[in-house]
């Protein structure tokens, strides 16, 4: 790229040099742009450098120890050269600036790909990634280096979903490591929270028994994290937060253990993460493989040496039979063309057929089409004296149908919304009368969400999105209903609706119905929504007043003939309007007080208190998917008999010690 190597081209300390990596540059080559990741221990910038796009990590340097670990991780990078690691382009080493540029990779990294995207890679792709990681790895090591950080947020994929292994910040060479035991330790005398967050590194669910049990890290450990990380873009799903649990592993699966728990589990009782199988598609022998991978004993796992020539006959194999396939389809194809004309008309009523999500997610697409238009971009920044304090985001979900037949709740995680990096926005809907109008909302209303936020405050922007939302679905089902047959005339179908949109220092939360959201403050649960049902005497006055019929029926206050426990909703037109689609909003201003946001259908709340939540929280892995499932699953075995969804966002970055324990 034509950066002049300015010699002697070593950094400030004489511990890191490069042939090809210059290590000083001059102020005027590169720009920081705006951030794209704050982790633990670095902020992560979009930049340029001569012009060309990079990706600039800056880590925080604090003590000298921080600085110590810089030099260590530009080592380290200053030798490696494969092109499944992330290439480092160049470096400034020189106080009080110091930051790696990397090149820049598009397509995010592969746990947002993953579980933010939903994205399903085919067969195939899965294959190369894992071939490419496995040819990566097997670098590495034949260079006696050990990662010791393999995890799906640590490797980024490029335009071509290639992937490329990053964060060196843990990766250290074997023989440094030979010297660290326990045994070493102790007789040192430290307190044993020292020991810990130094050498329990990693991810707690992607690291292997070994280390959990607190003896020394090798090169083994990382042919585990790679094994648990392959099943989990095979699975796509957080490993043991899954749902597809096989009746053996099912116990520990309730998700009612804490860390030490689950550590004690895949320590003693060697539980690992559902293996993906046959029923995914997944072939016997890549499921074989990556249980060796994870095997409790580090000795029984292969090397990347053995890894890579397994893949190899893999891939070889699947080739074969490929071909074979391709034969065996044209003849099948042929044959399907000719019974086509014979077979139409045999298929699912038209009721049955409509997809009310893709209807919903057609409203939004019109929408968003809108608003591309113009130029404007999402709130953007007023003169009104702005704090300079931004959450930092991470965000998951869980939703089961727990006891009932059918699912008819649905929600949204639209992080960094429309690639603007402080807008966020969560959304959950409850159906009732069918899943209909839930299945809508949750694709029609970001959409509109998004044509008002040119014109409207957020606050604004969110009242007309429910609103709009609601008069869509109206119109959809009216036009339905014109067709004889295409739905029934006395169908009406509704949502309970919550949506949470952050803008930068900014959270508005707007309801309608008995979702209810809370933020976590200091610790304290602060309510955000109240839940709008009849058994409340406001709510209760004003649907009379708007003309609706509210009865104490059976076994609390209901309104209208359908008998409806909530007073707001999207859908439900037979009570409209006393049934109002307009939410009520909270507006909060966001600092370094607020930890997380729990936001959760009647199925979680019904069993379980906002304090509760909280301190269910304090003792889960601190990672927001597992608190869901952790909060959903308790909320199940206290016996909610309803659909539960559970959505929780972190304001605030986890520090890896936290995330171990
Ligand atoms: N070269 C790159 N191109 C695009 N995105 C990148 C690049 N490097 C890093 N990122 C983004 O920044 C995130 C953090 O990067 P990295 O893991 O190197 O930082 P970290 O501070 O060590 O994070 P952690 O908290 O995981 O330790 C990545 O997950 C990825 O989303
Ligand atoms: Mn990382
Ligand atoms: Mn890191």
């Amino acid at each position: 790229m034509g950066i002049e190597i300015v010699e002697p081209n070593t950094c400030i300390r004489g511990c890191c040099s490069s042939k090809s990596i210059p290590l000083h540059l001059p102020p005027s080559s590169y720009s920081l742009l705006s951030p794209i990741a704050r982790g633990a221990e670095s902020v992560v910038y979009e930049g340029t450098l001569n012009g060309k796009k990079v990706a600039v990590k800056k880590p925080v340097l604090s003590t000298s120890e921080d600085i110590d670990k810089f030099h260590k991780e530009l080592q380290l990078l200053c030798k490696v050269d494969h092109p499944g690691i992330a290439t480092l382009i160049a470096v400034h080493a020189k106080p009080p600036n110091y930051m790696f540029f990397f090149e820049f990779y598009e397509s995010r990294n592969l746990a947002e790909k993953l579980h933010v995207e939903e994205w399903s890679p085919n067969m195939d792709q899965v294959l190369a990634i894992t071939m490419q990681l496995a040819k990566a790895l097997q670098y590495l090591h034949s260079q006696g280096i050990v990662h010791r950080d393999i995890k799906p947020a640590n490797i980024l994929l490029d335009r071509e979903l290639s992937p490329h292994l990053s964060d060196f910040g843990l990766a250290a060479y074997k023989e440094t490591l030979k010297g660290v035991s326990v045994e070493t330790w102790k007789s040192s005398g430290k307190p044993t929270g020292g020991f810990h967050k130094k050498n329990m590194v990693g991810t707690l669910i992607y690291m292997a028994p070994e280390i959990l049990k607190k003896q020394v890290h090798t090169e083994k450990s990382d042919m585990y994290s790679f094994g648990i990380s392959i099943n989990e873009l095979l699975t796509g799903v957080v490993p043991y937060t899954d749902l597809r649990a096989e009746a053996q592993a099912h116990t520990v699966l309730e998700m009612n253990y804490t860390e030490q728990q689950l550590t004690a589990a895949v320590v003693s009782d060697g539980l690992r993460p559902v293996l993906a199988g046959p029923d995914l598609g997944v072939p016997d022998d890549i499921s074989s493989l990556i249980k060796k991978c994870w095997d409790g004993n580090p000795h029984n796992r292969p090397s990347f040496n053995d890894i890579v020539m397994e893949l190899d006959s893999i891939l070889d194999r699947r080739n074969r039979t490929k071909e074979e396939d391709i034969s065996i389809e044209k003849f099948s194809s042929a044959q399907i063309d000719n019974n086509h004309v014979t077979e139409t008309g045999s298929f699912l009523s038209y009721q049955e057929s409509i997809n009310w999500s893709s209807q919903g997610a057609q409203f939004s697409k019109k929408a968003s089409l809108a608003a591309d238009n113009s130029v404007t971009r999402f709130w953007p920044e007023t003169a009104s004296v702005p704090s300079d304090y931004r959450p930092t985001l991470s965000w998951g979900s869980f939703a089961t149908c727990g006891r009932r037949e059918s699912m008819e709740d649905t929600h949204f995680l639209l992080p960094h919304m429309c690639n603007e990096k402080d807008v966020h926005m969560f959304g959950i809907f409850d159906g009732h009368r069918g899943a209909a109008a839930a299945e809508f909302s949750a694709r029609a209303l970001p959409g509109f969400l998004q044509t008002f936020s040119s014109t409207h405050s957020p606050n604004n922007a969110l009242f007309e999105a429910f609103v709009e939302t609601d008069i869509a679905f109206k119109n959809e089902l009216d036009s339905r209903r014109k067709i004889r047959g295409a739905v029934q005339k006395d169908w009406h179908p509704g949502c309970t609706a919550i949506a949470a949109l952050i803008v930068r220092d900014k959270l508005f939360v707007a309801n309608a119905g008995d979702c209810r959201t809370i933020l976590c403050r200091a610790g304290q649960p602060l309510p955000l929504s109240i839940d709008h049902l009849a058994s409340r005497i406001e709510e209760r006055d004003r649907v009379t007043k708007a003309g609706g019929q509210v009865k104490w029926q059976v076994d609390t206050w209901r309104v209208g003939v359908a008998a409806l426990q909530v007073t707001r909703s999207i859908g439900d037109d037979d009570l409209k309007p006393a049934v109002t689609a307009e939410p009520e909003i909270t507006e909060t201003l966001l600092s370094v007080e607020d930890e997380y946001l729990v936001m959760a259908s009647d199925g979680l709340w019904d069993v379980i208190s906002n304090e509760e939540v909280v301190s269910i929280i304090r003792d889960t892995v601190k990672e927001p998917g597992m608190c869901s499932k952790r909060l959903a699953t308790e909320a199940a075995e206290r016996g909610s008999k309803d659909n539960i969804t559970v959505i929780v966002v972190f304001l605030r970055p986890v520090s890896t010690a936290e995330r171990i324990y």
